[in-house]
């Protein structure tokens, strides 16, 4: 994997809110999992994207296949779920949401209900072993499979948000956005917002979907993933801007996947900087840090190299991701606390 990112980068404490657990599998567990699967003729070179590469968005979720072809069972989901929390944890992350779609149990051998406890499980025993990191949980809906899945998983979603202690906190839209309309999911995640589950939704990662934005932003959602095209001068509108600033509605912003899948033509062009200089609430995430080949220092490094953020700025920008988050009010004072009790050892 490419971990350049200096050292300061590395020590600031950080917050992930969006990461797909499928996408976050390293080099060395992808490895693993082939190795524990030779019938599958599966290369490791065709799991991730490398620097340099770029793939079409479209070949990105070609990818996403091969992966879930490699992550099948309830030991699969288990051995990859506490990985990535341990290798966000060894990247200075405190505080993570990871999300991830139980897939049809055909798929898996597991049920929908199994395959979020196994996540669940994980997140369990990595608390027990003393990884040091909060984690908390996003069941994602796969807009590809349509409104009677979505509202199945909704359903299920509700019943952990109260059986889990805390951890599942919320849905999350994703998939293919060139699949489906999100008019057909709106009652399922109308439903959703109503019994109190929070809402990252991504919304506009490609082209003409202003429509559906507007759409989705009536529900309205709590986040919004990569957003890139809201905004006029990429093809959105004054309208939708003004809405998302009047709401405050957070953006998840995951440069590096936004560049390697093409959606955004260089880091220079990013959409950051359109919503950073309009001091609107921006956190940086890493999407797929396997699939990208990237972790989140190396995310923050990236941000402040091409848009010239001093060492304050960066640690804003991490201090702000834990009032975007979707942690109980307790947990955010209590990361605000660490943050206090570590600049003094980190920024001169
Ligand atoms: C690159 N931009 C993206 N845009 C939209 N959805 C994405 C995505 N990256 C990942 N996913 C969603 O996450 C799934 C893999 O993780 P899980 O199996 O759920 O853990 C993908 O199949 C897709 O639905
Ligand atoms: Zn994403």
């Amino acid at each position: 994997m490419d971990t350049e990112a200096d050292l300061f980068y590395r020590q600031i404490p950080k917050v992930e809110l969006h990461a797909h657990l499928n996408g976050s599998v390293s080099f060395a567990t992808m490895e693993k999992l082939i190795a524990r699967k030779p019938h599958l003729n599966i290369e490791s070179s065709g799991t991730a994207i490398r620097s340099g590469q770029r793939r079409t968005l479209a070949e990105c979720f070609e990818v996403f296949k091969v992966i879930h072809q490699l992550v099948d069972s309830e030991e699969d989901i288990l051995m990859v779920a506490k990985s990535v929390i341990e290798e966000f944890a060894a990247d200075g992350v405190k505080y993570l949401e990871l999300r991830s779609t139980p897939r049809e149990e055909a798929k898996t051998g597991l049920s929908k209900r199994r395959y979020i406890e196994t996540v669940l499980e994980a997140i369990h025993q990595c608390k027990q072993e003393g990884v040091d990191i909060d984690v908390r949980f996003l069941v994602a809906v796969d807009r590809r499979n349509g409104p009677e899945v979505a509202m199945e998983t909704v359903k299920l979603t509700e019943d952990f948000m109260l059986s889990s202690d805390g951890v599942v906190v919320g849905l999350d839209l994703s998939g293919d956005p060139t699949v489906g309309h999100g008019k057909d999911l709106l009652p399922a995640l109308q439903r959703a917002r109503n019994s109190g589950l929070k809402l990252a939704l991504h919304m506009s990662e490609v082209p003409s979907q202003k429509e559906e934005s507007e759409l989705l932003l009536d529900l309205p959602p709590d986040r919004i993933g990569h957003g890139t095209f809201l905004h006029p001068e990429a093809g959105g509108s004054d309208s939708l801007v003004d809405k998302i600033s009047k709401l405050n509605i957070p953006l998840e912003l995951c440069l590096t996947s936004n560049v390697k899948g093409q959606t955004v033509p260089s880091y220079d062009k990013h959409h950051f900087q359109y919503w950073y200089e309009r001091q609107h609430p921006c956190v940086l995430c890493t999407d797929d840090k396997g699939v990208f080949c990237t972790d989140l220092s190396q995310e923050y490094q990236l941000t402040a190299s091409t848009f010239g953020l001093s060492q304050e700025a960066v640690w804003s920008l991490s201090l702000q991701a834990i009032h975007c988050s979707f942690a109980p009010e307790a947990l955010k004072q209590k990361l605000v606390q660490r943050w206090a009790e570590l600049r003094p050892h980190i920024l001169h």
